[in-house]
């Protein structure tokens, strides 16, 4: 059994002072290190709050969160950009990638900002890193010359070069079209199976949820449906995410 990777505990999320909107209700959670999760549900359901909270961007309101048994809430806002920079790996739809720089100046850039100029062993990783994506004749190209899959790519090597633990993707593949988004689908998990990096991947496609190892859908802030595609097989998993099978009441 691998070990728990990040661990949640009835957590809240309220936004506003005066008028309160209650975002997530209750959200526990346990995910094993190694896992490639991903996070469904319609819009304004709570994935991207509940993506922040996990990737330390946010606070919950109430409850604990745990990740690699350290507890996010003890600590100050430094210390948790600390544990983002070593811990975590950031794939985002609307990658921040900066156009007018090379690929791999885009790769070492959060180093750039994190720690002051790369030296050459960085340096080197980056471009191994670059490799690995499948970009090596692209190591020198302005990234705006780079299709989106491409671009894609260069993100998740940016994402892994703190050699992260746990990497929170927010649809990396929303921009791409099938076939684009499918080896961005492949890579990950290859990255996913190398190096048993963890895997929170928030998806509005049913294809992509369903290569997953498991399926968290949130409804109304609150989790519906928790299971293992590949374990019940295609035909029931479509028939569970087909399924109504939540329904709250009106939060009070
Ligand atoms: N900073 C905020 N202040 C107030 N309400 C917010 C804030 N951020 C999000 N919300 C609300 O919280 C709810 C959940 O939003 P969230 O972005 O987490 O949903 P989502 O499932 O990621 O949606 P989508 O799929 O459309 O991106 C929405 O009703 C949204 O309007």
């Amino acid at each position: 059994m691998d070990k728990i990777l990040v661990s949640l505990d009835s957590v809240n999320k309220v936004y506003g002072d005066e008028v309160k909107t209650q975002v997530l209700f209750d959200v526990s959670l346990e995910i094993p290190q190694g896992q490639f999760l991903a996070l469904i549900g319609p819009s304004g359901s709570g994935k991207s709050t509940l993506l922040n909270i996990l990737g330390a961007l946010d606070r919950p309101s109430s409850g604990t969160i745990l990740i690699n048994q350290q507890n996010l809430g003890q600590l100050s806002e430094n210390q948790l950009a600390d544990f983002r920079n070593k811990f975590l790996g950031f794939v985002f739809q609307f990658h921040y990638l900066l156009p007018e720089f090379t690929t791999i100046e885009n790769v070492l850039l959060p180093y750039w900002i994190g720690k002051g100029k790369p030296n050459r062993q960085m340096f080197n990783e980056a471009q191994r890193l670059i490799e690995r994506v499948g970009l090596a004749n692209q190591i020198n190209k302005r990234i705006n010359l780079l299709s989106g899959g491409q671009q894609q790519r260069v993100a998740i090597a940016r994402a892994l070069l703190n050699r992260p633990q746990l990497i929170l993707a927010d649809e990396p593949t929303g921009a791409l079209d099938t076939k684009a988004g499918d080896q961005v689908l492949d890579l990950m998990q290859e990255i996913n199976g190398e190096n048993n990096t963890t895997f929170i991947v928030v998806t509005h496609d049913r294809n992509v949820a369903l290569r997953a190892e498991r399926i968290i859908e949130l409804i109304d802030g609150r989790i519906c449906k928790d299971f293992f595609p590949q374990e019940v097989g295609k035909e029931k998993s479509i028939e569970i995410l087909e399924s109504h099978a939540c329904v709250w009441d009106e939060p009070s």
